[in-house]
């Protein structure tokens, strides 16, 4: 018998038939043994699912799975090889999902694991017991030091000045807001874990922002290349997983210093930051199976730099790029601060409730910007049935944050921006659940009070001292998202006109 035109005495004929028969027993596997029950999508290669088509979506994921919805409806399901995907595109499926306590687990990020030992551990990528209590232990931190809250609203406020006397210097020519917004941004998570707001000449601190950026670049959409189960993946000599390697190396290295100087100069009656809680907890800790250890630790800093750095900091830029668009939006907030807050003094957190307008345009830039557009993925830890699907064990839950934010049904004529949309005929603010900037349900956004603080004051601060321009002769400018681990403006440049 021959296949394709091999015969039995070639070596082709015999590699051809490994394969057809590897390719035979994975179908009779699906088939047989596969999960059942999942909601419809579209049916992929063998082996490869439909990782060739998600391949071909390249750089735009988004306009695929936008597609995919549309035909397939709210829960859609493929294959990436063996490991099935599902993609939630509505509010409600969204909402039901996530509250559901067998879908709260997280894939590991085996490149963490193999440099600094991180598997199950910190806040973002930890799972069961370990996440409860680091979850838990970071919330009772951020109460205690009022993060989020009006005790915390100095140090937000004090960097905020600071980004505008910087911005100032420029003298109204024509910057990149990237570097200054992520060091403000940066700076705010530095007090809260090391007690320490920089300056932004400080030569450490921009090497370690540098770093973290390169690595936000590098992790590709939605942080892909964190999560490559390859074994051995951080021996990888050459190209992006080398310099991904060497950076996480240096990060970890600044981490633990940071550790080993709060070992020296700690005070357990003047508890500063969020390392002198956590060590304080380690002395306290009498359990050996606690999981409250340095390890944890390490995790729990990184994910508040990765997490709270990149998201806040791509917001206040899609902040920016939307006014230097919309100058008469720009200018009527502008009237709203200056009729509320006047030029005397700085914004505050007691002024929310008086500038609507601002407000809504803060919003419109949220949904808009939808700076995390597939939010986060879980990982169902049993099998679970929602909606009279079944999503299987080990199956990885996506939430399509993006879609639900532009969906046509729950906002009309949702390519526009129009603040307007949040605000009622009496000029007051509509607040709309299906706004999940921050994702839903148990796994939240442990961030989202202080974020929404940091754009609120980043935003009027900057809008009370200057208008914003796109300066003569720069490219025109473009509302698409680049997908990084969050979803970034096109880079731009802005003029920032100190106001008369
Ligand atoms: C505009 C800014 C931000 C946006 C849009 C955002 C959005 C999100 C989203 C969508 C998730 C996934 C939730 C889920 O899995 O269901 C998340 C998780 C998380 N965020 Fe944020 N975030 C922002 C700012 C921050 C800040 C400032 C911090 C830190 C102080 C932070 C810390 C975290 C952490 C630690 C998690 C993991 C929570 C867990 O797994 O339990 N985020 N964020």
């Amino acid at each position: 018998m021959s296949i394709m035109g091999f015969t039995e005495t070639e070596p082709g004929y015999w590699l051809l038939a490994g394969v057809l028969g590897l390719l035979v027993a994975w179908l009779v596997k699906h088939l047989i043994t596969g999960p059942k029950n999942l909601p419809p999508g579209p049916t992929g290669l063998p082996l490869l699912g439909v990782a060739w088509q998600i391949y071909k979506g390249g750089s735009d994921p988004l306009a695929l799975f936008a597609a995919w919805s549309k035909k397939y409806g709210e829960m859609v399901s493929f294959f990436v090889g063996p490991k099935p995907i599902i993609i939630l595109n509505s509010y409600p499926v969204i909402f039901e999902a996530f509250r559901h306590p067998d879908l709260q687990d997280r894939l590991g990020s085996r490149l963490l694991q193999e440099i600094i030992g991180l598997k199950n551990s910190g806040i973002a990528f930890s799972n069961g017991d370990v996440w409860k209590e680091q979850r838990k232990f970071t919330h009772s931190v951020f109460r205690s030091l009022g993060v989020g809250k009006k005790s915390y609203e100095d140090t937000v406020s004090a960097e905020m000045t600071q980004l505008s006397s910087v911005i100032k210097e420029k003298k109204g020519s024509p910057f990149d807001p990237s570097t200054l917004f992520m060091q403000a941004v940066s700076n705010i998570i530095c007090s809260i874990v090391f007690g320490t707001q920089y300056t932004y000449d400080d030569e450490a601190f921009k090497e370690i922002l540098h770093l973290v950026n390169s690595n936000v670049q590098l992790s590709g959409g939605g942080g892909t290349f964190l999560f490559l189960p390859i074994p051995g993946i951080s021996k990888i000599p050459f190209g992006k997983m080398k310099l991904m390697t060497n950076n996480i190396r240096s990060v970890n290295a600044f981490i633990q210093s940071q550790i080993e100087s709060h070992e020296k100069n700690r005070d357990p009656d003047n508890q500063r930051d969020f390392i002198d809680q956590y060590l304080n907890k380690l002395d306290e800790t009498k359990d050996t199976v606690s999981s409250f250890t340095k390890l944890n630790l390490t995790g729990c800093i990184a994910d508040l730099f990765l997490a709270g750095s990149d998201t806040t900091t791509t917001t206040l830029k899609w902040c920016i790029l939307f006014m230097m668009a919309n100058p008469q939006v720009q200018s009527r907030v502008q009237d709203e601060l200056d009729h509320v807050v006047g030029r005397e003094r700085i914004p505050r957190l007691d002024d929310i409730k008086d500038l609507p307008y601002t407000n809504a345009v803060i919003l419109e830039v949220q949904r808009k910007g939808a700076v995390a557009p597939l939010g986060v993925p879980h990982v169902a830890a049993a099998d679970t049935t929602i909606r009279g699907y079944t999503i299987p064990k080990g199956a990885v839950i996506v939430s399509n944050i993006f879609e639900v934010l532009n969906s046509e049904e729950l906002w009309k004529d949702s390519g526009a921006f129009k603040p307007e949309r949040f605000l009622t005929a009496d000029g007051e603010l509509i607040k709309r659940d299906e706004l999940i900037f921050f994702s839903t349900g148990r796994r939240v956004c442990i961030g989202e009070q202080l974020a929404r603080m940091e754009t609120f004051l980043g935003f009027t601060s900057l809008l009370q001292r200057f208008t914003f321009k796109k300066p003569d002769n720069s490219p025109t400018l473009s509302f698409e998202g680049v997908l990084g681990i969050s979803r970034n403006p096109v880079p731009y440049m802005t003029c920032a006109v100190v106001r008369e």
